[in-house]
């Protein structure tokens, strides 16, 4: 059983010690917002376990966390043997893989770990432990490096006194730190844009009640808390100007795997003439799949949806369908904001050029 720790609002994941001792502490996103604890992941188990019940979660994080996990995963048969680790460390991300399906981060960062193992040229000389370590450091700060660039380039795109209406959770506790969408915000914040948050609660986990209204709180910036079937009632009354929404995986033409609820919400801006931003770095990119009829999409457990609240709100052995994701397609999307710029998503070929090969490794 992980530890628990009572922490501060961030880091959402860290390292704790060194390559061959260490181990993964996140803040555990299923307390908030009325606990923030941390918990200890001294297994891979103990990180698989994380990831899957939301522990930790949001596309970039849960990478971040694997990359880390996978560290402790190659830890597994207690031998710096070179060869021992290598097994143990495929091992480990075969089932890490096997977690949650749709954010693609989670397979990009596992790519570039088992590609770490196999490349000297990194820390050439030191343990392989140390090497990986390193590489899941420094997937962690380019993530955060990832997080303030995007901020930059879509706070560009808000005035102040702009309505902004969010879906879910895209802030820090979703990446290693700062968020996408909500880095959008911090960004226009601290530039002294003053714009105000309309944030859907996001049924069933209600990551944007507990998480993103805890944490817009927590840096001051002003936040109105809706139920999801409200966004069109505060769009035909004219309080949203923008929408900007996180991603778990954009197709090569746009096409962008997001929480339940965010293809409707993409639906109402265009019936009301609003611009409609998706926020991500180019880890969540899967230049592999030509549009976003392949991206897969998670079913979760129907007690989320018959259990919510914690009470049973549904009739008994009720048929219930629970996808916790959807896909917009790209002509419903104004722009997405990356680490790179705001590219225009129907436009593939300006995708993988701004994008690159090399970054989107699927
Ligand atoms: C910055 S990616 C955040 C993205 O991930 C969330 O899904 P989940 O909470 O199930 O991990 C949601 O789709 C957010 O937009």
């Amino acid at each position: 059983m992980p530890e628990i720790h009572q922490t501060s609002p961030f880091p959402t994941v860290s390292w704790i010690g060194d390559a061959s001792g260490g181990f993964l502490r996140l803040i555990d996103q299923t307390r908030l917002p009325t606990e923030c604890v941390e918990i200890d992941c001294l297994d891979s188990a103990a990180v698989w376990n994380a990831i899957k019940r939301l522990s930790v979660r949001g596309a970039p994080a849960i990478g971040v966390a694997a990359a880390y996990g996978a560290v402790i995963g190659a830890r597994a048969r207690g031998t710096d043997d070179p060869k021992a680790i290598r097994t143990a460390l495929k091992e480990a991300s075969a089932y890490l893989r096997t977690s949650r399906p749709t954010a693609v981060n989670l397979f990009w960062a596992l790519d570039r770990m088992e590609a770490a193992a196999d490349d000297p040229g990194r820390a050439p000389g030191s343990p392989l432990l140390e090497r990986l370590l390193a590489e899941a450091e420094a997937i962690a700060a380019e993530d955060r490096a990832m997080c303030r660039a995007i901020g930059r380039h879509g706070a560009e795109l808000l005035v102040p006194g702009d309505g902004v209406l969010t879906h879910c959770n895209a802030g820090g506790l979703a990446t290693s730190d700062y968020g996408t969408a909500l880095a959008v915000i911090f960004s226009a914040h601290e530039q002294g844009k003053s714009v105000h948050v309309f944030a859907d609660e996001t049924r069933p986990l209600l990551q944007g009640a507990r998480l993103t209204a805890w944490e817009l709180q927590n840096r001051g910036v002003p936040v109105t808390l809706i139920c999801d079937n409200m966004a069109a009632q505060v769009m035909k009354e004219r309080k949203i100007q923008k929408v900007v929404v996180g991603a778990d995986r954009i197709a090569a033409n746009g096409d962008t795997a997001n929480k339940i609820g965010t293809y409707g919400v993409a639906l109402l801006a265009r019936a009301h003439g609003i611009p409609f931003y998706v926020a991500a770095p180019s880890s969540t990119f899967d230049l592999s799949l030509a549009d976003g009829s392949g991206i897969p999409i998670e079913e979760r457990d129907p007690l989320e949806i018959t259990h919510g609240f914690g009470r049973r709100t549904a009739p008994e052995g009720v048929a219930v369908y629970n996808p916790a994701f959807d896909v917009t397609p790209a002509e419903l999307i104004t722009g997405i904001i990356t680490e790179r710029g705001v590219v225009q998503p129907v436009d593939a070929e300006t995708i993988r050029s701004l994008i690159g090969d090399s970054n989107a490794t699927r």
